[in-house]
């Protein structure tokens, strides 16, 4: 008797895609089946249909042609067809004959498939389970997003990634000193974000000369590819929102904030992080906030995530990066009058975090922190009293006094949202040297500063009219000769035919020699083309030029072209802002053609060439002329701050007090010995404060040096882990890519003709790329890709697979001497199902975890005594036709054991909740009792931004709570006697 009978549903074992087919004719040779989601009828032999019975069971959930579900509950044979009876989304009880099941059903699901016959390569299987077990293994890694990316491993920037990244909606202040790797900072915090998910939309904003630099680290070291967006691509997006375009989109910061309608396209877009650098230029006082601040500002309200980059935050005043640390952190910074005076209570604060190690044991101790906490912070003096209660065990006081100093550098002191490391704590730097040369008075600049100083009206206007202030007028003499002089046609010769300066320079590059690279930063721009210009003229020195009204094009070239170590040009002149922010550490001499006038921008110039890579003492060339009001600024600069020498910390609040004293200096010498003394006087004090109070908090807020240890100790397992290339060449060898050793560590990888699907770099005639696994190998070759863990095609191929069907099912025999031929086994891998909405982040607490359950015939659990490594070495391939066949007879039994599985792997469940819930609690309620204790300090705390908070919780304790498992891959495994082979 046939098997078949019309109206029955069955699946094309060998085209599963054609959906689920009805039986429309049967005789005794032939069968005739109708696919009607796919409109296809095929017509095979009776004998040997390679068709699969489709039949559900009891807790099955099934679809009619209305899209109606029914959860079976019991099966009746009428006729040779099955009417299902059950209960529908209402819990009414229904009945569904199985013609009427919807004919677009598709058996993704590892149970559906393996009953209804599919089953995959066995090797298939097992990368699927070892994708997950990675997937999972490595989402609980500390290294996790920063061990992808080419960089050396620095500790104080790992630090910084690890923390900011493991934020829910970051937002702080990264303020390393000039050349420490805030760029890297950023990007390794971007790349754990969107690794994670935790963020798939950044805005990052730049200064033009930068967009590019960006551009290339973002892909070079952390393979984020962004979309730079400028006025013409805007365009080209009509009336679409340009801002839509990409994932990752970059912009330059004078575009944007000088263009409120693309403004408000880039508000009305979608965004996770917003990243700015060079955050100094957002300037704000009580009065006025400038236009980059405005249009950061009216982002970052609608932005989650917030980094700020700046390596001199003060260098717009206090009130400005007061107001910035607002933007970040308005709970914490409320009011700017406290905000300056708090500075004074940071020694007692630094003593306080001092005294935590000696407690308990010394009265003195606990009295200082008391002292500090104050009455009114009930949870910080909670947790003093665990500190200093001599009952308390090791682990109690090492986490009340954890807990009490991140408290205390919160509440009291710098606060948690500004990072600065400096080249100090840091070391390895190498030494700066100045060479100054004093040079002839002109006499047309003599003549310039007389007028200055007689007040001449004509000159005065014409000053005015180019936008010279008095100060300008004096230091920059070349600009005010240009004012001056050349614009009203007086000059016979342009200024750099008589600078002294200029003559200097030609010296200087001559002694040299045109192997030694030289970058010279001048002030204006226009300075910076009338040289080149002059070297060109007067030397025939070629000298390309960069500054900030170029075209993106046009400075990359020059950067190139200086850049270049065999055609290169020996000088690069660039104008002071058109600098800011590059990297020019393959050269180590600096020329500054003039000084400017806030100390920090002075650190900016030294840091194009002092930077992390830099490889020889830095020369700093100085020339100045006798007399002139440089060689007094010089003076100040050198003797008053050794500011030459290294970084200084308080040039900001050295200029605010002696600022006024420099400008009269500038006209008059007589007071200059004096004003020196004060002004190392004053940097003395200063700095012996900040050292007491300030910066002991920064340094440790910006670097926990055992925290950053253990992140690179991860980083290096991961680094070392033999399981990544085994996973990759059987990943590349079922994708079907074709990878050929080159030696030396080097393989490449290309596409291979029997490629299932197109990976990153990798689809049908693409050529390919070379891979290593050594970090020190990539880091040499920029033609060479490393393969981490993070890699693209790593992350690809680990998503393709957990997110497909691929492997779910698999049949494999098992020859084993002291087993007998003919059982069946079950191999079953659960994993977490948690739907909750994206904002909450639920990953950050309960990843996907895989839950694999062994179940022998009998049901028994085997899971702790059979590994997964171990049962595979022994198993062997199956035909697929055999393995089908053998589903099918075992169909009951099957169905039986995965029930079984359930109940065992549901086991488990309530661990992984649990763990979830405490990490969860940990974490916002510490959040919680941070902004209680703000509120009370200040009380200006919203309440509704607490309650907000309370809400996540009890959003994501629900979450967690409702987590349940579901069957993600099951492996049927049977046993076979030897001769049975
Ligand atoms: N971990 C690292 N591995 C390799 N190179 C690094 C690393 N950190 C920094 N660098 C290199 O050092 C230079 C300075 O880094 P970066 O540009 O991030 O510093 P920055 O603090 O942003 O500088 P600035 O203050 O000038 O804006 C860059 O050339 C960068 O590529």
């Amino acid at each position: 008797m046939s098997d078949f009978t019309p109206g029955q549903r069955w699946i094309s074992d060998g085209e599963t895609e054609l959906g689920l087919g009805t039986i429309l004719s049967v005789d005794a040779r032939s069968v005739t089946v109708l696919f009607t989601a796919s409109q296809e009828t095929r017509t095979y032999s009776a004998r040997q249909a390679p068709l699969t019975r489709v039949i559900f069971a009891a807790g099955d959930r099934i679809v009619d042609a209305e899209g109606h579900t029914l959860t079976v509950s019991d099966v009746e044979i009428d006729a040779g067809c099955i009417v299902y009876h059950g209960h529908d989304e209402q819990g009414t009880a229904a009945t569904l004959p199985e013609a009427r099941l919807s004919d677009s059903m598709r058996f993704h699901q590892a149970q559906d498939r393996l009953l209804t016959g599919q089953v995959d390569r066995n090797d298939w299987f097992e990368l699927r389970y070892r994708s997950l077990h990675h997937h999972q293994r490595l989402s609980r890694s500390p290294a996790l997003g920063l061990a992808g990316p080419r960089i050396d491993l620095i500790a104080h920037q790992l630090y910084i990634a690890d923390e900011v990244s493991r934020r829910h909606a970051p937002r702080v202040l990264l303020a390393d000193e000039v050349g420490l790797g805030k760029t890297i900072e950023a990007g390794l915090i971007l790349h754990r974000l969107l690794l994670t998910g935790r963020a798939s939309r950044a805005l990052i904003l730049v200064p033009p000369s930068l967009t590019h630099q960006w551009l290339i680290e973002l892909l070079r070291r952390f393979s984020i590819s962004v979309t730079l967006l400028d006025e013409a691509q805007s365009e080209a997006w009509g009336d679409e929102n340009p801002f839509d375009s990409g994932q990752c989109i970059l912009a330059s910061q004078a575009w944007l904030f000088a263009n409120p309608q693309r403004q408000r396209q880039a508000e009305a877009s979608q965004w996770d992080l917003m990243i700015v650098d060079e955050a100094h230029h957002l300037d704000w006082t009580p009065q006025a906030e400038g236009p980059g601040y405005a249009c950061v500002a009216r982002l970052a309200a609608r932005i989650p995530g917030l980094l700020l980059l700046t390596a001199t935050p003060e260098q717009m005043g206090l009130e400005s990066h007061f107001a910035r640390l607002r933007l970040l952190d308005p709970d914490r910074y409320q009011d700017l009058d406290r905000f300056s005076a708090e500075e004074a209570g940071y020694a007692a604060v630094a003593d306080a975090i001092d005294a935590l190690d000696r407690l308990p044991g010394e009265a003195a101790a606990l009295d200082a922190v008391s002292a500090v906490i104050g009455a009114g912070d009930g949870d910080s003096q909670a947790l003093l009293a665990t500190l200093a209660n001599a009952e308390s065990d090791d682990t109690q006081r090492a986490s009340a006094r954890r807990q009490l100093r991140e408290q205390l550098l919160d509440r009291h002191g710098t606060g948690r949202v500004m990072f600065r490391n400096s080249r100090r704590h840091v070391g390895g730097f190498p030494e700066r040297h100045l060479h100054t040369a004093e040079l002839d008075m002109p006499a047309a600049y003599q003549a310039q500063l007389d007028e200055l100083a007689a007040g001449n009206d004509h000159v005065a206007a014409r000053l005015h009219a180019a936008e010279l202030g008095p100060r300008e007028a004096r230091l920059y003499p070349e600009a005010a000769y240009r004012a001056v002089q050349e614009a009203a046609l007086q000059a016979d010769t342009p200024w750099w035919e008589q600078d002294p300066r200029v003559t200097w320079l030609m010296g200087l590059l001559e002694s040299l020699g045109r192997q030694t690279k030289v970058l010279l930063i001048v002030h204006y721009r226009q300075s910076a083309i009338d040289l080149a210009e002059a070297l060109r003229v007067r030397a025939g020195v070629q000298a390309p030029v960069f500054h900030e009204e170029m075209s993106l094009v046009e400075r990359d070239r020059a950067a190139a072209a200086f850049a270049d170590d065999e055609a290169g040009c020996q000088l690069l002149i660039c104008s002071e802002i058109g600098s800011e922010g590059r990297n020019f550490q393959f050269c180590h001499h600096l020329v500054m053609f003039d000084l400017p006038w806030h100390p920090d921008l002075l650190e900016q110039r030294i840091g194009r060439l002092d930077r992390i890579g830099q490889l020889h003492p830095i020369d700093i060339h100085v020339p100045v002329i006798a007399h002139s009001p440089t060689a007094t600024l010089l003076r100040w600069y050198r003797d008053g701050l050794d500011a030459f020498i290294a970084p200084h910390a308080a040039g900001g609040d050295v200029l605010d007090a002696f600022g006024e004293a420099l400008r009269e200096s500038l006209d008059d010498e007589s007071g200059v010995d004096t004003l020196i003394d004060e002004t190392r006087t004053f940097n003395a004090d200063r700095l012996a404060q900040r050292e007491a109070g300030r910066n002991r908090l920064l340094e440790w807020n910006a670097c926990r040096p055992e925290r950053a240890d253990a992140v690179i100790a991860a980083v290096l397992e991961q680094d070392n882990d033999p399981a990544l290339p085994r996973y990759v060449d059987q990943a590349l060898d079922i994708f079907g890519v074709d990878s050929r050793e080159l030696g030396n560590a080097l393989t490449h990888l290309a596409p291979g003709s029997h490629m299932l699907d197109s990976l990153p770099g990798l689809s049908q005639g693409d050529e390919g790329f070379t891979v290593t696994y050594s970090r020190t190998q990539a880091l040499a070759r920029d033609d060479v890709q490393r393969l981490s863990w993070e890699h693209p095609l790593v992350t690809a191929m680990l998503e393709r697979v957990l997110d497909s069907s691929l492997g779910n099912t698999a049949l494999a025999l098992l020859k084993h001497p002291s087993i007998p031929g003919g059982r069946l086994m079950l191999e079953l891998v659960y994993r977490t199902h948690c739907p909750a909405p994206k904002q909450l982040q639920l990953g950050r607490f309960l990843p996907d975890t895989g839950i694999r359950v062994l179940l022998d015939e009998s049901g028994a659990n085997l899971s702790d005594k059979v590994s997964f490594s171990g049962l595979s070495r022994n198993l062997q391939r199956v035909k697929k036709g055999v393995a089908r066949e053998l589903l099918k007879s075992r169909h009951e039994q099957l169905r039986a054991l995965l029930k079984s599985g359930e109940q065992e792997a549901l086991r488990e469940l309530p661990t992984l909740v649990e763990r979830a819930q405490t990490e969860m609690r940990d974490t916002l309620d510490g959040e919680l009792a941070r902004l209680k204790a703000l509120a009370q300090r200040s009380g200006a705390i919203r309440a509704d931004e607490q309650a907000a908070l309370g809400q996540e919780r009890a959003d994501l304790d629900a979450a967690i709570e409702s987590a349940a498992l579901r069957l993600d891959a099951v492996r049927v495994i049977v046993t076979v006697d030897n001769e049975q082979r």
